[in-house]
């Protein structure tokens, strides 16, 4: 068969796969020049509202709502878009092998294409209980979510649930927000994870406290310090109870999964360089092969702040990675280059009527200010302090105003001279940076 040439290939039509797209398309794109494939059989749209609007059982979020790139207030790419500006948008299409040496791709279909520059955004993947030897784990009833198609799969279950219980293993961000979507669906909910908190690799003890107890207002059981050993099946292989390590039993019928998540190199494991667990790339996203570039969820990158190389799971990354990418592409053709990325972490989380942001670096000594832990009705926040200056910043229930101004101090990292300020001043500290 004869291979297919592209100047541009993209190879994940995720988050960053579409940002990507809109980021040549910005830059100056000619039809028939840029190919993106993707497994998934929508186009490239906006991953964090599957576990937030879409599960709302009023008003939900679906396809066509959210392709990106609405989520950060930019045009909405249907699949028309991609038609107009001469973009091939080959969707249900897996890249099942890579040569690099000779610059092709191979589809699932046995198409081979060519490419001169190739951007790899396959995302990552989610750790699922069988990876932590959880027998029974391949029982129906389980359910695990980075897809729309899983997000499907998963509204059927908690419309065939309503009024019955569910057990949510992990307490990190899959955990938490689904826990709140089952909830609002009037579905009973035990949430288990091995933690001592909720979400300890962002949240303080005091924190999670607060987010725990609101948990709890709302009716869920809170299982701390313990995991699934087991599950067990009825006759027809359906879920039927959930064992954990500490000896109890929970009956169940419905288990929702968020153990994390895994990079997904697929075809491209072993050809790069690779760094914690991800595909090494340089401050433009290029990669050890100076005609390959990697963005979003699988790349780890220099972290110019912090003076590191971290991968980071979230979809600010993932937009601006890409359009970091696409930019460094066509500076290089023109024999240019572009200033080094310089990214500010920017984590965030919605649930029930919550909302918080962190941006920054979560190291040194955490200040929290604001309510004490329960009383629902004012802000509060933290302020994490190493070598007498603010790393990070976190705020419940921020204006878009407010989030910028801790943003702000995240990014200029302010000296203090006492952590008693912070507390005394809270979000009057940010406001005069
Ligand atoms: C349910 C959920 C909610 C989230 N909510 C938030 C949030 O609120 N805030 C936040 O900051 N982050 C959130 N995230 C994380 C965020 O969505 C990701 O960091 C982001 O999507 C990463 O973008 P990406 O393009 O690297 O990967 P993805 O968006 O996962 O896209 C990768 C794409 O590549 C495809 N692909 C993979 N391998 C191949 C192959 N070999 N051939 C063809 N296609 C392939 C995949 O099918 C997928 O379509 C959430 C993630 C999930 C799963
Ligand atoms: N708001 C957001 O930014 C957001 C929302 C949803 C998903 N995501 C992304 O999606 C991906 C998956 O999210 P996630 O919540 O699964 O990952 P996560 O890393 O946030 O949380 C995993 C949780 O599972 C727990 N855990 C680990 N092993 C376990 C076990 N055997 N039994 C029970 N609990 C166990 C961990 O302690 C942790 O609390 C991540 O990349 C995440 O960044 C992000
Ligand atoms: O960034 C986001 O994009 C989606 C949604 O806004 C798209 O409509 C969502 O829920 C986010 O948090």
């Amino acid at each position: 068969m004869a291979t297919i040439d592209r100047k541009y290939i993209v190879v994940g039509g995720g988050v960053a796969g579409g940002y990507a797209a809109r980021e040549f398309v910005k830059l100056g794109l000619q039809p028939g020049e840029l190919t993106i494939f993707s497994k998934e059989a929508a186009a490239p749209y906006e991953r964090p509202a599957l576990s937030k609007a879409y599960m709302f059982p009023e008003a939900a979020a679906r396809l066509p709502g959210f392709h990106v790139c609405v989520g950060s207030g930019g045009e909405r790419q249907l699949p028309d878009w991609y038609a107009e500006k001469g973009i091939e948008l080959k969707l249900e299409s897996e890249i099942v092998k890579a040569d690099l040496e000779n610059k092709t791709l191979t589809t699932d279909k046995g198409d081979v294409y060519s490419y001169g520059t190739l951007v790899i955004a396959t995302g990552s993947t989610f750790l699922n209980l069988a990876d932590f030897k959880t027998a029974g784990a391949d029982a129906k009833g389980i359910y695990y979510l980075r897809e729309v198609h899983e997000a499907d799969k998963l509204v059927d279950a908690i419309k065939a649930n309503k009024g019955g219980e569910a057990v949510v293993v992990g307490g990190g961000y899959i955990g938490l927000e689904l826990a709140a979507c089952l909830t609002i669906n009037k579905i009973k909910v035990t949430m288990v994870f091995p933690d001592p908190c909720f979400m300890p690799r962002l949240f303080t003890p005091e924190l999670a406290s607060f987010y725990e107890g609101y948990y709890e207002n709302k009716g869920v059981n809170i299982i701390k310090g313990t995991s699934v050993t087991a599950f067990e099946k009825d006759d027809n292989g359906h879920v039927s109870k959930v064992i954990l390590k500490d000896g109890r039993t929970l009956d169940s019928t419905l288990v929702v999964v968020g153990v994390g998540a895994k990079p997904l190199l697929g075809p491209f494991k072993g050809l790069l360089e690779e760094e914690k667990g991800g595909i090494k790339v340089d401050a433009s996203f290029k990669t050890s092969d100076p005609n390959v570039y990697a963005v979003g969820d699988i790349a780890t990158f220099p972290m110019k702040m912090y003076g590191d190389t971290r991968r980071v799971e979230h979809v600010d990354h993932a937009r601006k990675s890409a359009m970091q990418a696409v930019q460094a592409i066509k500076a290089a053709e023109k024999g240019e280059v572009v200033d080094e990325y310089d990214y500010l972490p920017f984590f965030y989380s919605r649930s029930f009527d919550l909302s918080w942001q962190f941006y920054g670096d979560n190291v040194g000594e955490t200040v929290h200010w604001g309510r004490e832990a329960g009383t629902p009705d004012s802000k509060f926040g933290a302020y994490w302090v190493k070598d007498n200056r603010v790393m990070g910043a976190f705020l419940e229930g921020g204006s878009p105003d407010e989030n910028k101004l801790i943003a702000k101090v995240a990014r200029e990292q302010p000296s203090v001279n006492s952590t008693q300020d912070l507390v005394s001043a809270g979000l009057g500290f940010a406001s005069k940076v």
